[in-house]
């Protein structure tokens, strides 16, 4: 579900269904202990008015009866009710009817969505106390600047913070799991450690991982002072007793530098040798030259002589020229997207990556997509028609492949890649039609915050326009891969991205893109 926010969306149906059954429970609990009440209240006054006066009620044999009665039959029949099991039997089987649905989401979608939640923070350098409190800011020159202002912000409970820090703390990430943890400890002090029944953890298991994250950070004596504040409030507990005589000793036998660095350094678990330039591009959008800095570059109505353009040219903007790369801005029509939109959606399934010779899924391709054959509906016939007029190529399988429709989920990107092969074994040459030489993108949906294209080695980033499409070609002009249009979908912040990628091959092009043996064209 956390690899795209289309499925997401669906799942406010399935809380709604959950919704209704609680209120039934609620509606039954309630009338089970008004009923309890009314008996109490009943045999209460009796003892506070009948069975303490000072007449002899007992000498009543009405009383005497009623008491008997009471005690022989009706506090077992309260005491031992099935009420409370009937009604917490129902409220699960309505439960089980969405779970049985199979759409509610598994253990495998909260840990995506909360280390979507981390690679945000990463990437967009946020600041975890603002994400916190709902709020999406970045230091900048020592002020909370706000990168995006939500209309609703939805604050995190101990519990949520608690749950992130898990996360990383499983992983052995202890640079995230000490900054999620702190604000979980924080929160659930603020709440004075009162346990709710929706909640995974305590104060005490917020407590327990945070020492030992410091503890794995070097930081011994805060893992001691929250080791102890454990210990209050779980006196009996050995392994923290242990714990404490060991950062004691640790801390007499290293004594911690007062000069120490403490801030913590983030670990590089993407690998990404390009990670400085393709978050700095992410954050600020690039920096591409302007139209007046490169005179080069140009925007300009572009009809490529095609008859089916010259009434409605198209309006293009040469972003860059090495690689070339262009935006062909409103290319789809606010209807034409959403009907892709609707074709994909039965056929979405989670974004996989050439690994070798087959096609994996992976961390850094957070999304789902679907492919579009042309007959699947007449709107992808016409793209297919606009393109080939736009470019001059030839567009029809086998040499293009169909379209991909792709929508990001929770934090959701595509790390930088190529999208030409760069072995010969890749599962891209199946077609029998050479390697992917042009992209040609469409943005069918807007964003409100993230999501660019970053183009790392060529230093800029295209935002999403909405209806707009990019193209480039991915090969020199001798069929190498350009190692300049190395390229990311940065992770969308806020919103729900669409593209649609249509990947066009060397085979069938050869009257259309003279080829040179110069590895600079
Ligand atoms: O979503 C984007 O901006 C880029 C997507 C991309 O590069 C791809 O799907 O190959
Ligand atoms: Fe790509």
């Amino acid at each position: 579900m956390y690899t795209s926010l289309l499925h997401v969306r669906q799942a406010i149906n399935f809380e709604r269904q959950l919704i209704d059954h609680l209120e039934t429970y609620i509606e039954q609990e309630t009338v089970r202990l008004k009923d309890i009440k009314r008996f109490y209240a009943k045999v209460s006054d009796l003892h506070s008015e009948v069975y303490s006066g000072p007449s002899a009620s007992m000498a009543n044999p009405l009383v005497a009866f009623t008491l008997i009665k009471r005690l022989q039959s009706e506090w077992l029949n309260l005491v031992y009710s099935d009420e409370a099991q009937e009604n917490t039997q129902a409220l699960r089987s309505g439960y089980k009817e969405v779970e049985e649905e199979g759409f509610l989401p598994k253990l495998e979608d909260l840990q995506g969505a909360a280390k979507g939640l981390m690679r945000l923070q990463d990437v967009y350098s946020l600041q975890v106390g603002a994400l916190v409190r709902g709020q999406f800011q970045r230091i900048s020159n020592g002020n909370p600047i706000d990168i995006y202002s939500p209309i609703v912000s939805i604050p995190l409970s101990g519990d949520d913070c608690f749950l992130v820090g898990k996360v990383a703390y499983e992983q052995e990430d202890y640079y995230h799991s000490v900054q999620w943890l702190e604000e979980s400890v924080r929160l659930f002090r603020g709440t004075g450690g009162e346990w709710s029944p929706e909640n995974e953890g305590t104060l005490e298991d917020a407590l327990d991982h945070l020492a030992f994250s410091h503890f794995k950070t070097g930081n011994v004596s805060s893992a001691l002072s929250l080791s102890q504040e454990l210990l209050n409030h779980d006196p009996m507990n050995r392994r923290v007793l242990k714990n404490i005589e060991k950062y004691e000793r640790l801390l007499v036998e290293y004594p911690p530098l007062l000069s120490a660095n403490t801030e913590l350094k983030r670990p590089n678990t993407t690998y990404l040798r390009t990670r400085n330039t393709y978050e700095r591009l992410c954050q600020t959008q690039g920096i591409q030259p302007r139209h007046y800095e490169n005179p080069r570059l140009f925007c300009d109505y572009f009809t490529n002589d095609s008859p089916g353009l010259l009434l409605q040219p198209i309006r293009r903007e040469v972003l860059s020229l090495q690689p070339y790369v262009v935006l062909y801005h409103r290319f789809i029509s606010d209807s034409e997207a959403e009907s892709i939109q609707d074709i994909a959606q039965t056929g979405l399934r989670r974004s996989v990556v050439a690994s070798g010779e087959k096609q994996a899924t992976a961390e850094y391709r957070i999304s789902k997509s679907a492919w579009l054959k042309e007959t699947a509906h007449p709107v992808i016939g016409r793209l297919d028609q606009r393109i080939t007029m736009l470019t001059g190529l030839n567009v029809h399988p086998p040499y293009a492949e169909y379209l991909q429709v792709v929508n990001y989920g929770i934090g959701g990107h595509y790390e930088p890649h190529f999208d030409h092969a760069t072995s010969a074994s890749s599962p891209l040459f199946r077609l029998n039609t050479g390697n992917r030489v042009a992209t040609f993108m469409i943005y069918l949906s807007s964003v409100d915050a993230g999501g660019s294209t970053a183009f790392i080695h060529a230093n800029f980033s295209v935002p999403v326009v909405e209806n707009a499409a990019l193209f480039w070609w991915n090969l020199l002009r001798n069929g190498q891969g350009d190692g300049d249009t190395l390229h990311a979908g940065c992770p969308v912040l806020v919103g729900d991205k669409w593209v649609a990628n249509k990947w066009i091959h060397e085979y069938g092009q050869e009257f259309q893109r003279r080829c040179s043996p110069d590895p600079e064209e």
